[in-house]
């Protein structure tokens, strides 16, 4: 079964592998596809729609059987601003399966600099002063001092996704 991810970002295709590593006969592409969202995007709904488009988008540009999309965004709330990720499973002609990963507060003065316009995975970089801190353990990761990093996070829901999909979802 080919399966194609909406991204080539290490952190989401490492993700992917590992997560869907006891699947037999499985074949990977990480294709970039555009998300059709913002850059940052804001909202849960925002994120879950930059999952499904990435999804579809790898699904059709593979000719794969699977497309799997993987979206980070952020979300504002009364307690402050929260890291969210977001994952999509298409399959050709069925409704998107979905699922969301784990989320925390950012602290202050990062989530200061998303508001003014700058993308989260940059402000990381300018603030802690790293490279590409996105493609390895991301802001979960610094923030959690590595309990949790980026991969492990895409790994939760991909095998959201997967179990959604092995329970006949998505058919
Ligand atoms: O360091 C980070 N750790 C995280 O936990 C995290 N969650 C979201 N973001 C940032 O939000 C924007 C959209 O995310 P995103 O997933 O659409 O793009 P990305 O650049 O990370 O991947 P990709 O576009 O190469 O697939 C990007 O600026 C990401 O850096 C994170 N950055």
């Amino acid at each position: 079964m080919k399966i194609a991810i909406g991204t080539k970002n290490p952190a989401k295709v490492e993700a992917v592998q590992t997560a869907l590593g006891s699947w037999e006969d499985c074949s990977f592409s990480a294709l970039s596809v555009p998300s059709e969202v913002s850059p940052q995007p804001f909202t849960d709904e925002e994120t879950i729609q930059g999952a499904i488009n990435r999804a579809t988008n790898a699904l059709e540009k593979a000719k794969a059987e699977i497309g799997i999309g993987l979206e980070g965004g952020v979300l504002e709330t009364d307690y402050g601003m929260f890291l969210c990720n977001w994952g999509a499973l298409v399959t050709k002609g069925n409704a998107p399966l979905i699922a969301g990963g784990a989320r925390i507060l950012l602290p202050h003065e990062f989530a200061v600099k998303v508001r003014g316009g700058m993308e989260l995975g940059h402000v990381m970089d300018e603030l802690l002063h790293t490279n590409d801190l996105s493609k390895r353990e991301g802001a979960i990761g610094v923030f959690t001092n590595n309990w949790i990093g980026r991969k492990e996070m895409f790994v939760h829901i991909v095998k959201l996704l997967a179990g959604q999909y092995d329970y006949g979802q998505g058919e």
